[in-house]
C-alpha cells in the first residue's frame, strides 16, 4: 500500500486505534505503552500547584518584576521609553474623558445652540489634542517595545541554555530532572510575550484607573457595577487557561513523540530505511493515529471552552444589564444630571471594552506566566545540579589519572555499569580499553574525562611528585581543559568544515593554522581544500555551500576536532569504526605518535590488532577490570578473555599474529611535554 493510502486509512478513523486504556496501537507498538504524563509524579511544589490563584497572585508580580529587570539590564532606554509612553497614554485617556464630560455638560446646558457650541470649543480642542497625543505615544510605545522584546527573549533564553549546559551529565540522565529541563524550553519566548502583555495590561490599567476616577466622580455606585461585569469574564478566562495548561502538561511526551516521528521522515540519515524498509509507512500511519488522539483532546478543550465562554458571557450580560438599570435609576431619581449620564454611558462602554481586553491580556499573561515559571524552575534546578564552577586547582604538570576502586550506576539503572574499577592512565602511553559490548568502556572514558562523578571510589589527577586532587574537589573546568574527547557518537555540527574542527576548543579564538594541522594529521586537508568552498563548505547537505561527507570522512573530522583541542589527555572511543583499512592504520599510527609526543592516549576499540602495541591493556567484563597487562602478558593466559577475543578475531583472517605492526611508544619524562595545567 502507498504511504498516502496508509494515511488515508488511518485518517478515516474507523479502524480501532485505542483500547480501553486510551492507549493507541501506535503508542503501544512504538513506545511500549502510554505516552501521557502521569500527574501523580507532580510533587508538592510541582506544576499543578502553580495553577492555584494564591500561587499566581504571588508569582505574577515576581515574574513581571523579573522581566522588567531583564529589560532594564538589556536596554534601559527602551524600557524607560515604554514606561513613559504608557503613563502618558493613561494621562491622555483621563484628559479625554474629562474633556468629553465638559463637552457634554456644555451641550446639555440651557441656551442657544451656537453659544453652547462656542462654549464647548475649548474642550473639543483638548479632545483633539489628547487624541493626537495618544496616537503619538502609542507609536512611540510600539517602537520601544519592538526594540526591547527580542532583547528580553534573548537574555532569558541565554540564561536558560547557559544553566542547562552546566548541569552534571549524571543529573541529565535522571528522568525527573530531564523533564523539568525540557519543560523549561517552552517558556523562553514567554518572557517576550510577558513583556508585551505587561505593557498592554499597564496601558489598559492606567486607562481604566482614569475612567474609574471619572466614573467615581460622577457617582460611586457605578464603580462596583464595572467590577461585576468584569468578574465573570475573568473567571472564564482563567478557567480556560488552567485547563489548557494541564492538558499541555499531560500530553507533552505524546506531542514530542509525534514531532520526532515527523522529524525522522526528513532526516537524511533515515532516508534509506524509510524507503527500502517501508519505515516511512509505519511512521506516517503512526503519526496519523497519534495525531488523531491529540485532535480528540483539542475537541474536548474547544467544547469545554465554548461552555465556559457561554456561562461567563451570560453572567457578564446580566451584570451589564444591572449596571444600566442602576444608571437609569440614578438619572430618573435626579441623582445624576442627564449630561453627566451621557459621560457615564461613554465611560461604562469604554471601561467594559477595556475590561474585556484587560481580562484577555491578564489571561494570556497567566498562561505565559505558567510557562515562564517552568523556565525559572528549570534554571533553578539546573543551578542546583550544576557542575561546580570552582574547585581545587590541579597539581602542576599532571602526568597521570588514577582511577581507584570506582563504581558507577546510571540513574534508574538496576545494576552498576562500573564495579570497583582501578587503573592508571599515563602521559606518553597508549592505554587500551577492550571488552564485550556493554562491558563499561564508554562509561569509564566518561569517568576519566570528569563527565561522570563515580558513585563510589575516586579519580585522582596527579603529578610525578605524588601531588594529587580528587575529581569531587577538583576544579572541573581545569579537568575539562586537560581532556580531548572523541565520543562514539560524536556530534556532527551543521556548520562549516573549519567550524567543525575549531569547535574542539570552543573557549579559544579560531586558529586556522592549527585547524589545518589537525586536518592534515587525519588526512583530510587535501579533501577539504578541494571542496568548492574549501573550509567554508558546510558539511551538511541542504544548505547553500553544503556538501555531504561519508561516514569515514566524518570520523576523520571528529578526530581532527579532538586533536585541535591539543589537550594532554586524549580519550578516543572507537575512532576507526568507519575507516578503510589504510585510513585505520594511519589513524592508529597517528595516535601512537601522539603518545610519543607525550600525550596520554586512551583508546577504546574492538580492533584488537591495534591494541597489540598498547602500553597497557585493560579488559573490562561486566563493569569490572577482568584482566590487565601488555598484549604479550595477556596472550600468555591460556583461558584469558583477551586471548580468546584476539584469537577469534585473528582467526577470521587466518592469522594468529597481529595484523598491523605499530611503532612502540616511548616513555619520555613528562617534564619535556607540554605542561598539564
Ligand atoms: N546513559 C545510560 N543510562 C543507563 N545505562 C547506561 C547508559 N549508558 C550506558 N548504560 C549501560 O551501562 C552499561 C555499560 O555501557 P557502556 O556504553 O559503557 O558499554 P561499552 O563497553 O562502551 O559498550 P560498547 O562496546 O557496546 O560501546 C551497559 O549495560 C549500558 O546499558
Amino acid at each position: 500500500m502507498t504511504s498516502t493510502g496508509v494515511v488515508r486509512d488511518a485518517l478515516k478513523g474507523e479502524r480501532k486505534t485505542a483500547d480501553t486504556d486510551g492507549i493507541s496501537n501506535a503508542e503501544r507498538e512504538l513506545y511500549g505503552g502510554r505516552l501521557r504524563y502521569d500527574q501523580s509524579f507532580v510533587r508538592h511544589e510541582g506544576p499543578l500547584t502553580r495553577l492555584s490563584f494564591g500561587y499566581m497572585a504571588a508569582a505574577l508580580p515576581r515574574m513581571v518584576g523579573m522581566v522588567l529587570r531583564t529589560g532594564w539590564t538589556t536596554d534601559p532606554r527602551a524600557l524607560a521609553g515604554v514606561v513613559a509612553s504608557q503613563l502618558g497614554q493613561g494621562v491622555t485617556a483621563a484628559w479625554g474623558l474629562v474633556a468629553v464630560n465638559s463637552v457634554l455638560t456644555r451641550l446639555f446646558a440651557n441656551g442657544p445652540t451656537s453659544d453652547k457650541l462656542r462654549d464647548a470649543l475649548p474642550s473639543l480642542s483638548v479632545l483633539a489634542v489628547t487624541a493626537v497625543g495618544a496616537a503619538l505615544l502609542s507609536a512611540w510605545s510600539t517602537a520601544m517595545s519592538g526594540r526591547l522584546e527580542p532583547q528580553v527573549e534573548r537574555a532569558v533564553s541565554a540564561r536558560y541554555y547557559a544553566a542547562v549546559t552546566r548541569v552534571e551529565v549524571e543529573a541529565t540522565e535522571r528522568p525527573e530532572i530531564q523533564r523539568v529541563l525540557e519543560a523549561g524550553k517552552f517558556g523562553t519566548d514567554s518572557a517576550r510575550s510577558m513583556l508585551r502583555l505587561s505593557v498592554g495590561v499597564a496601558n489598559v490599567l492606567i486607562g481604566m484607573a482614569a475612567a474609574a476616577v471619572v466614573l467615581a466622580s460622577l457617582h460611586w455606585t457605578l464603580l462596583p457595577m464595572l467590577l461585576a461585569i468584569a468578574l465573570p469574564k475573568g473567571w472564564g478566562a482563567v478557567r480556560c487557561a488552567r485547563r489548557d495548561y494541564v492538558s499541555r502538561l499531560h500530553w507533552v511526551d505524546h506531542r514530542r513523540a509525534i514531532a520526532s516521528l515527523l522529524a525522522y521522515l526528513t532526516r537524511p540519515h533515515a532516508a534509506g530505511e524509510i524507503r527500502v524498509h517501508a519505515a516511512g509507512e509505519k511512521l506516517l500511519s503512526s503519526y496519523a493515529e497519534m495525531s488523531r488522539q491529540t485532535e480528540t483532546e483539542q475537541r474536548r478543550l474547544a467544547r469545554a471552552q465554548a461552555f465556559t465562554d457561554l456561562v461567563a458571557g451570560a453572567l457578564a450580560g446580566l451584570a451589564s444589564l444591572a449596571c444600566y438599570v442602576v444608571l437609569w435609576w440614578l438619572l430618573v431619581s435626579g441623582m445624576l444630571p442627564l449630561a453627566v449620564g451621557g459621560t457615564a454611558v461613554i465611560a461604562i462602554r469604554t471601561s467594559t471594552a477595556r475590561l474585556t481586553s484587560l481580562i484577555q491580556q491578564v489571561n494570556r499573561l497567566y498562561e505565559e506566566l505558567l510557562f515562564l515559571t517552568d523556565t525559572e524552575a528549570a534554571i533553578e534546578l539546573a543551578t542546583e545540579h550544576a557542575i561546580p564552577s570552582a574547585g581545587t586547582p590541579l597539581p602542576s604538570c599532571v602526568d597521570r589519572v588514577r582511577v581507584e576502586n570506582v563504581s558507577f550506576t546510571y540513574p534508574g539503572a538496576t545494576s552498576p555499569s562500573l564495579k570497583g574499577v582501578s587503573l592508571s592512565v599515563r602521559r606518553g602511553e597508549v592505554t587500551a580499553l577492550v571488552g564485550a559490548n556493554g562491558s563499561g568502556k564508554t562509561t569509564l572514558t566518561k569517568v576519566l574525562a570528569g563527565l561522570l562523578v563515580p558513585s563510589e571510589g575516586n579519580v585522582w589527577w596527579q603529578n610525578e611528585k605524588g601531588e594529587r586532587v580528587g575529581i569531587r574537589e577538583a576544579d572541573r573546568a581545569q579537568v575539562f581543559s586537560t581532556v580531548g574527547l572523541l565520543a562514539q557518537d560524536f556530534p556532527r555540527w551543521e556548520m562549516t568544515a573549519a567550524a567543525n574542527i575549531a569547535i574542539g576548543a570552543g573557549d579559544r579564538p579560531r586558529d586556522m593554522d592549527r585547524v589545518e594541522d589537525a586536518a592534515q594529521a587525519v588526512n583530510m586537508l587535501t579533501l577539504v581544500e578541494s571542496l568548492p568552498h574549501g573550509w567554508d563548505s558546510i558539511v551538511f547537505k541542504g544548505y547553500e555551500r553544503g556538501v555531504q561527507l561519508s561516514g569515514g570522512q566524518w570520523q576523520k573530522l571528529g578526530t581532527a576536532r579532538s586533536l585541535y583541542r591539543g589537550a594532554p589527555f586524549l580519550l578516543v572511543d572507537e575512532p576507526t569504526s568507519a575507516l578503510d583499512p589504510h585510513a585505520e592504520i594511519a589513524a592508529f599510527e597517528g595516535l601512537w605518535s601522539l603518545a610519543q609526543e607525550g600525550h596520554a592516549v586512551v583508546l577504546v576499540t574492538h580492533r584488537l590488532a591495534a591494541t597489540a602495541n598498547a602500553d597497557r591493556i585493560y579488559v573490562l567484563d561486566q563493569g569490572r577490570v577482568a584482566e590487565e597487562g601488555t598484549h604479550d602478558q595477556l596472550m600468555a593466559r591460556p583461558d584469558g578473555l583477551y586471548q580468546g577475543m584476539f584469537t577469534a578475531q585473528a582467526a577470521q583472517f587466518g592469522l594468529t599474529a597481529p595484523a598491523v605492526q605499530l611503532p612502540p611508544a616511548r616513555h619520555p619524562s613528562p617534564a619535556v611535554h607540554e605542561d598539564a595545567p
